[in-house]
């Protein structure tokens, strides 16, 4: 005898409803074979909304059952013809004249009882069932119908009546005696008490009836034909790399059922488990899929965790108080207090202080709870033993399930790094000694992003995805953006990352799409895009709350730099080559810093200083190790280098500046290259990297600029630097007759810096220094008459891009 059950989808329309003939038929060709049907998908939902309304004294439900009624009727007019069809579209009409005379009664009274609602929800599975039973018998096969209500024997808790199994097991057997059927056709989800009243066994109820049957018949399968191919190792909805478990216990069936798998409804594995009747979840739509078994010893497979699971619309009730501690029956109090209100425990933890317990409840109990638990310690509360019980809401569970967690050490140590490093905030944990099911319950709006992350460390090793918004498509940006695009299969293959750019933003527009933006088709984009303020673009961030985010500031605005805390405490990473923070006040820096520790996201800067040049982590590197830094000698403008290794005497200073800016070497304001306090802010940088409490104004900075040149705006510095032509040529003159070339420095020891401009002589390490390079020269307690030496480009877009790049992986790979 085989059990099979197909779902509301499964028998949604008439096309469906052949399907799931077909593979009744198929399953009778081996043995004799118990089709148990749900309601036609949605029928239960609408027989629950026309009660309601009738309740509610809203004629509007009997438009409502006409159109519930025309539905049957169509599938009806599809699956069966001539005699067949009109005696079955008569008994519909029949029972649709029942429901209608029920919902007028409910109309009258205005009230909608338990006992009336099972009866009015049961019309939906009784229907469906009979005409299923006709449509099969239509094709031939030999199908009977049976009525659960004469299988199923209930209590009269009518809502979720409880099942008495050893009257249900003697009716079954006793039907089975009588029917000659094959193929049995039985409504799930329906039973009846013993005075025959109709009652129901709770939504899903169809799995367990099909669970009920099988146990009671011994069967030697129970199938479950649904909408997907398994049970999923996350919700597919949340997750879209969820995929299905091949095999699995019922223990571990169990747990991911109750913690809200929902191809199964919870209860039905008892039964089975019972009798160790394998279990089938299957695909009405897909049979041919493996599907998930669920059995008494699966294989053992090298997988730790078999599936992430999370119940939501949780509420935490905190019982706390130092008269707790102990003394023993605060629980035992607790627990029949809400056991009388009939509230369903979902989490206990309670910390071996004794101090508080805490349980979890459904939402919807939570007042009733509150009123039940602080009446049963209202004595302690009055004498302030305990406070009041205090429930926090908006919260969800999510929980790890597997077997083989069991003595296998680190698998919690992921669990909360994990998340953790996502700034998913774990409010408490359970985990029993079996320790097949870790739980954890979090808020509610980080659900998606902790089972994504979750999913990413236990399922996908080898990938890891990626949520860039990027600020500042200027130059830079647009540079990074395009080696983005260039590298997003390399990153996949080499790396394991799915690195996804989900907005873009300048001072005007911001074009924001989830599931990555386009990299080629951008520029027009944006420009087309709304308009948002950079308040909007970091709520966006925020409120997407999209696991391993990046903001990646390309911008060289003061603003930008100004949200990075508000980011950093939401745990998204922050990636600059805006050297604005880093350079602010030193109290905003050594905060920027403590709140990437405390919530374990990036905060990198490594183009802020030799653009790309491994110059900060070099730093570090020392640091960290142990080493001191004493002295730093370095060139740390591309601009001022370009500017005079380029300047002759002849052509015009104001030319070569000029010709930097275009080749992207400056500052998006030119004159902070040329008045020195761009390279001012690359040593404070550096001389806070190296441990040294320092601020801007600390930093000497000796500008060679006429003051004249810094009035006015950008054109007007172009122009009276032209003006003061003769004042360049002199400082290059002089240095060129001294056998000397110019050089802008920057010097450090002892905490103290100073910038300016220098004659260097032939044989001097800063003497050779071409083009735009920049060059660092460390001296430390390890590196002590030969420096430790960085050079290279240190300006431009490209390499800046790369850099910006590179600190991007490294905070992804965190
Ligand atoms: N060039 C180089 O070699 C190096 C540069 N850097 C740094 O890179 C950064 C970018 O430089 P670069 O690309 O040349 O600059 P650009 O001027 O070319 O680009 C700046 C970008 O920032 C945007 N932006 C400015 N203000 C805002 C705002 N309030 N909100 C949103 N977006 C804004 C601009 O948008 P819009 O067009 O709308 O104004 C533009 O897209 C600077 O901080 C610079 O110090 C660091 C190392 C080396
Ligand atoms: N404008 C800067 C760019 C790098 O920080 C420079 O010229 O060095």
């Amino acid at each position: 005898m085989q059990v099979l059950k197909f779902g509301g989808t499964s028998v949604a329309s008439a096309e469906n409803i052949r399907k799931s003939i077909a593979i009744a038929a198929k399953a009778a060709a081996q043995s004799p074979v118990v089709m148990v049907v749900s309601a036609l998908g949605g029928t239960t939902d609408v027989l629950i909304g026309a009660g309601r309304a009738a309740a509610a004294t809203d004629a509007g439900y009997c438009d409502v059952l006409a159109q519930l009624h025309e539905r049957h009727r169509a599938a009806t007019q599809e699956l069966l013809a001539g005699a067949a069809q009109h005696e079955k579209l008569a008994a519909i009409t029949a029972q649709f004249g029942e429901i209608q005379m029920l919902c007028d009664g409910i109309f009258a009274l205005g009230e909608l009882s338990n006992r009336t609602l099972d009866k009015l929800m049961s019309y939906g599975e009784l229907l469906s069932s009979r005409l299923i039973a006709a449509a099969a018998k239509a094709q031939g096969l030999p199908a009977g119908w049976a009525d659960a209500r004469q299988l199923i024997r209930t209590n009269s808790r009518f809502g979720s009546a409880e099942v008495d199994m050893a009257v249900t097991t003697r009716q079954v057997a006793d039907m089975k005696d009588s029917s000659p059927a094959h193929i049995w056709v039985v409504p799930g989800f329906i039973g009846a008490d013993a005075h025959g009243t109709t009652t129901t066994l709770g939504r899903g109820g169809s799995d367990y009836t099909a669970a009920l049957l099988a146990a009671a018949l011994d069967a030697e399968v129970l199938e479950i034909w649904t909408d997907v191919s398994g049970m999923m190792t996350a919700d597919p909805r949340l997750v879209r790399s969820a995929r299905p478990i091949a095999r699995i216990s019922y223990q571990e069936a169990m747990e991911l059922s109750h913690f809200g798998a929902k191809v199964l409804y919870p209860p039905t594995i008892q039964p089975v488990m019972q009798r160790g009747i394998p279990l089938w979840i299957k695909n009405t739509f897909a049979p041919d899929d493996y599907g998930t078994l669920v059995e008494v010893e699966p294989p053992r497979t090298p997988a730790v965790v078999q599936g992430i699971s999370s119940i939501g619309n949780l509420t935490l009730l905190n019982l706390e108080g130092s008269g707790m501690i102990g003394i023993p029956g605060f629980s035992k109090r607790l627990f029949e207090a809400l056991a009388r209100e009939r509230i369903n425990v979902i989490l206990i933890t309670q910390s071996s202080s004794e101090h508080s317990i805490c349980v979890g409840v459904n939402a919807q109990d939570a007042a009733p709870a509150q009123v039940a638990v602080d009446e049963e310690f209202a004595t302690e509360i009055a004498a302030g033993r305990i406070e009041p019980l205090r429930p926090e809401k908006e919260l969800a569970i999510v929980a790890l399930v597997g077997e083989n967690m069991k003595d296998h050490p680190g698998i919690s140590g992921k669990l909360f790094g994990a998340l953790g490093q996502n700034g998913v905030n774990i409010r408490a944990i359970a985990q029993g000694a079996s320790e097949k099911n870790i739980s954890t319950v979090i808020r509610a709006a980080d659900v998606r992003k902790a089972i994504n992350v979750l999913h990413e460390a236990f399922f996908e090793a080898t990938k890891k995805q990626v949520n860039l918004f990027i600020l500042g498509p200027g130059n830079v940006g647009s540079k990074l953006l395009e080696q983005l695009a260039r590298q997003q299969s390399h990153l996949l293959e080499k790396l394991g990352l799915q690195v996804r750019v989900v907005a873009i933003a300048n001072s005007r527009h911001c074009l924001v799409d989830e599931s990555g933006l386009d990299l080629t088709a951008w520029p027009e984009e944006l420009a087309q895009a709304p308009a948002q303020t950079l308040e909007e673009f970091t709520q966006l961030i925020i409120s997407r709350n999209l696991r391993n985010s990046i903001f990646v500031d390309v911008t060289a605005n003061p603003a930008a730099a100004g949200i990075y805390a508000n980011l950093l405490e939401k745990s998204v990473a922050i990636v600059a080559c805006n050297k604005v923070a880093a350079s602010s006040d030193y109290a905003h820096y050594a905060q920027l810093k403590s709140l990437a520790k405390e919530f374990n996201a990036s905060y990198l800067f490594e183009t802020n200083v030799g653009a790309a040049l491994p110059v900060i982590g070099t730093l570090n590197d020392l640091t960290r190790s142990g080493d001191v830094v004493r002295r730093m000698e370095a060139v740390l403008s591309g601009t001022l280098n370009f500017v005079f290794n380029n300047y002759d005497g002849h052509r015009p200073f104001a030319e070569v500046v000029r010709q930097a800016q275009a080749e992207g070497y400056t500052e998006p304001d030119p004159r902070l290259d040329l008045n020195g306090s761009d390279v001012a802010r690359k040593i404070l940088i550096l001389a806070r990297e190296a441990g040294q409490v320092m601020e801007m104004s600390d930093i000497e900075i000796e500008t060679f600029l006429p003051p004249a040149c810094l009035e006015g705006d950008v054109e007007a510095f172009y122009t009276q630097m032209a003006a003061h032509e003769a004042h360049f040529k002199a400082l290059y003159d002089a240095a060129t007759a001294a056998g000397k070339r110019l050089k802008f420095v920057a010097r450090y020891a002892d905490g103290r810096a100073a910038v300016g401009l220098q004659q260097v002589a032939s044989g001097h390490d800063l003497y050779d220094l071409r083009g735009k390079d920049n060059v660092v020269l460390f001296y430390t307690d390890r590196y002590v008459d030969q420096p430790l030496v960085v050079k290279g480009a240190g300006a431009g877009a490209e390499v800046t891009a790369s850099g910006v790049f590179a600190d991007i992986i490294r905070a992804a790979r965190l």
